[in-house]
């Protein structure tokens, strides 16, 4: 039976206008495993308030970010699709490689369309969500299994549930660590920001919290930092009710004060950059440090194409394959 893998990630607008990033808010924002409040409360506000007013606002914020050939999550992720299939290729393993976002375009469904089409009886679905939430990996699951109510042959599927203390994915990290220290120098800490979740989802099984410190304690321990040289924090909160702490913006303004002056930041959930890093972590936080009394602060890309990285995920569908 032929295998082939399905790469998932989140998806952005297709445009940095007001227009797109509205029709790609209102897709994610109506997912219950994102925002589970009951509709009848949240309809009116997402309709009322929230999607007239922050899609403007946030598509401003793309058109900083965007890159000449698009959104750099979507120019990332075709990469890492193309890179994987030729690293496959070239180790004489015929599986295809297809690409599906959770919001927006190209699809789940479009994806696994391209994979029927080529012949696969078996799917590996690999979530690129190192760490697993209800909001982020669950919603795959969802959306994978409406996708195949439809179909009366459903294909032999593997999920990738995380990965985020798996060996290949902390060594790349720590590589791309190293790598950086030696052409930036080094800073006094390396501060690991993960995008946030509601507290309350962790209160209620969501291990993300969990898995996240557990990445930070292997990454430090593989790059033999002492407690006072790495720490964790959480970013990109919505509303109002309390999420993940420490939040970075909040650390952002105290660390200057405890005599960090020279600061790395690396945001290991994401496996490709986008407008969480680029905009929000090397752009926004990186003025709350230096106005703060920063000196120097460093983003450390995500892992994007790097062949570390596609090294990692040939391994994991390798793990798959078992
Ligand atoms: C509404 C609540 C949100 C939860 C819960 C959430 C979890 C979550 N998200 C990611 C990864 C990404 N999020 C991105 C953008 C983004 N996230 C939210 C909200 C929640 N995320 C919003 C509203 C947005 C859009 C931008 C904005 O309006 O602020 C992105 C970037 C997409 C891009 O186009 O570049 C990623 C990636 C994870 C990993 C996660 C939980 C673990
Ligand atoms: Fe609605
Ligand atoms: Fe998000």
């Amino acid at each position: 039976m032929k295998t082939g893998v399905l790469l998932v990630n989140l998806g952005t607008p297709s445009a940095p206008t007001s227009v797109a990033v509205k029709a790609f808010l209102s897709q994610f924002l109506h997912d219950y495993r994102v925002v589970d409040l009951p509709r009848s409360l949240w309809c009116p506000l997402l309709h009322g308030i929230i999607l007239p007013f922050r899609s403007p606002k946030v598509a401003k914020l793309y058109q900083g970010i965007w890159w000449p050939e698009g959104s750099p999550l979507m120019v990332v992720s075709k990469r890492q699709q193309a890179g994987l299939q030729q690293a496959l290729q070239d180790e004489g393993i015929d599986m295809p490689v297809a690409l599906g976002m959770s919001y927006g375009e190209p699809s789940i469904e479009s994806g696994w369309q391209q994979l029927k089409e080529q012949g696969v009886g078996k799917v590996i679905v690999l979530p690129l969500y190192p760490q697993y939430s209800v909001s982020t990996t669950a919603s795959v699951f969802d959306s994978w299994a409406k996708l195949m109510k439809k179909e009366r042959l459903v294909p032999a599927l593997r999920f990738v549930h995380d990965y985020h203390d798996f060996s290949g994915y902390i060594s790349a990290l720590a590589d791309s660590v190293r790598s950086h220290w030696e052409q930036h120098g080094r800073g006094d800490m390396l501060l690991l920001s993960y995008h946030g979740i509601p507290k309350r989802f962790e209160n209620e099984g969501d291990p993300y919290g969990q898995q996240c410190h557990r990445t930070s304690e292997l990454l430090a321990a593989e790059l033999g930092l002492e407690p006072h040289q790495w720490r964790t924090t959480f970013q990109s909160r919505f509303g109002r009710e309390e999420w993940l702490q420490p939040y970075t913006d909040k650390t952002m303004e105290k660390l200057p004060k405890e005599g960090i002056k020279k600061l790395d930041v690396i945001c290991p959930a994401f496996s490709a950059d986008c407008l969480e890093t680029l905009e929000e972590i090397a752009g926004e936080n990186k003025e709350i440090f230096l106005k703060a009394g920063g000196e120097q602060y460093h983003y450390i890309p995500a892992l994007n194409d790097n062949p570390a990285h596609i090294r990692m995920l040939m391994d994991l569908v390798r793990r798959e394959l078992v």
